[in-house]
């Protein structure tokens, strides 16, 4: 059935989850602030900046009219950066209290939010009131927009308390190319697409300093043992690591040429400055700022997370990457059954 659906945020990922509604015959209206991005999407159907050689459909409707943007709209999918959701939401509620209407509000964004340390169906879940919501989805797995573009093939999770909501949305985006699995364990699926962000950091550093495949193995391998430890902390299901949002998640972005960050770590390691490296991606590179959450939440809980403390200390005390991998490998032995 042909869904209204607003697209806030018109980046990579955005503008490319836009596309494949409009594939799958839905009207969609993209939300961008910028009015260069918007003129070129409606005139050119290109977005140049973040998505090279790819022609969008002439039906994707791009405004920076928020309002206009989310009138009638059945479903709001946030893919904005995370430390932009809150910003965005605050924006979004008085529209839809003003309109009346309670859409489906879906992120697909992966991060924490700084200082709360809060996953960002709890920050739209504290901005948006239940009235002016019918249920809040998470969106999320391994997938990067340069491929979902070229129609190849992409699995993903639609993460929902109820469960109903998340078969909409699994219904809303599956076609041949995209394919959706629901899962209830929104704490999991959110905690696992933020986290294997910082350990990609790390893969990439490791090939920027020429370590071979054992060595990037070992990272993806007891990163996953860190990131499920602190999710489970906090309430996840340990199945969920194992899944598309967890174990399918940390291989593409550790490994793809195509995660900003992945490359952000290879160009660190390659002994470039954190400042150049974030002004010439020109994108959001979400494990930065979720390195300093999840190493604070990991302090808050007690829980050991020595890669993620090494990454940290690399990008903010400007620690050198193989002093801090030299202290991971003179770590007192450990039985892996301890799972610490
Ligand atoms: N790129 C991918 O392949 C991909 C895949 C899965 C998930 N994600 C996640 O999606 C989220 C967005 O990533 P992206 O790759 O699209 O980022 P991006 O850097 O490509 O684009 C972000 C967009 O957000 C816009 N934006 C920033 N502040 C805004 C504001 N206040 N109001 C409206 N728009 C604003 C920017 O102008 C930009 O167009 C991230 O959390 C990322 O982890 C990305
Ligand atoms: O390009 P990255 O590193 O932000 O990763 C994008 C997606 O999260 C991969 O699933």
């Amino acid at each position: 059935m042909t869904k209204k659906i607003a697209v806030l945020g018109a980046g990579s990922w955005g503008s490319i989850l836009a596309s494949v509604l409009i594939e799958n015959g839905h009207q969609v209206a993209l939300y961008s602030n910028s009015p260069e991005q918007v003129a070129e999407l409606n005139n050119k159907h290109t977005n140049s900046h973040y998505i090279q050689d790819y022609t969008y459909s002439p039906k994707l409707y791009a405004t920076v009219d928020l309002k206009e943007a989310v009138t009638d709209a059945d479903v709001v999918l946030f893919v904005v950066p995370t430390n932009v959701t809150r910003i965005v939401a605050k924006q979004l509620t008085p529209i839809l209290a003003e309109l009346g209407t309670k859409p489906l509000i879906v992120h697909a964004s992966k991060g924490l939010e700084l200082g709360s340390h809060k996953r960002l169906s709890e920050v739209l879940a504290e901005e948006i009131p239940s009235e002016n919501r019918s249920g809040i989805v998470v969106l999320s797995g391994p997938s990067h927009a340069e491929e979902v573009a070229r129609q190849d093939i992409t699995l993903v999770t639609a993460a929902s308390d109820d469960l109903a909501n998340a078969t909409l949305v699994q219904d809303i985006f599956m076609n041949d190319y995209f394919r959706i699995y629901t899962n209830t364990d929104v704490v999991g699926v959110e905690m696992g697409a933020a986290f294997k962000n910082i350990i990609a950091i790390g893969a990439g550093a490791l090939h920027g300093l020429g370590y071979g495949d054992d060595a990037k193995a070992a990272l993806m391998t007891r990163g996953l043992a860190e990131i499920s430890r602190l999710g489970i902390a906090f309430g996840a299901d340990p199945l969920t690591f194992i899944g598309l949002s967890g174990v399918g998640d940390l291989i593409v972005t550790c490994t793809s040429v195509h995660s900003r960050n992945w490359r952000a770590g290879n160009q660190l390691g390659q002994g470039k400055d954190l400042a150049t490296v974030k002004e010439e991606m020109g994108m959001v590179i979400e494990g930065v700022n979720t390195c300093q959450a999840a190493y604070e939440l990991a302090a808050q809980k007690n829980i050991e997370m020595p890669i993620t403390e090494a990454i940290y200390n690399v990008l903010y005390r400007d620690q050198d990457v193989k002093n801090e991998i030299a202290k991971l490998m003179q770590r007192e032995g450990r039985s892996e059954s301890d799972n610490k």
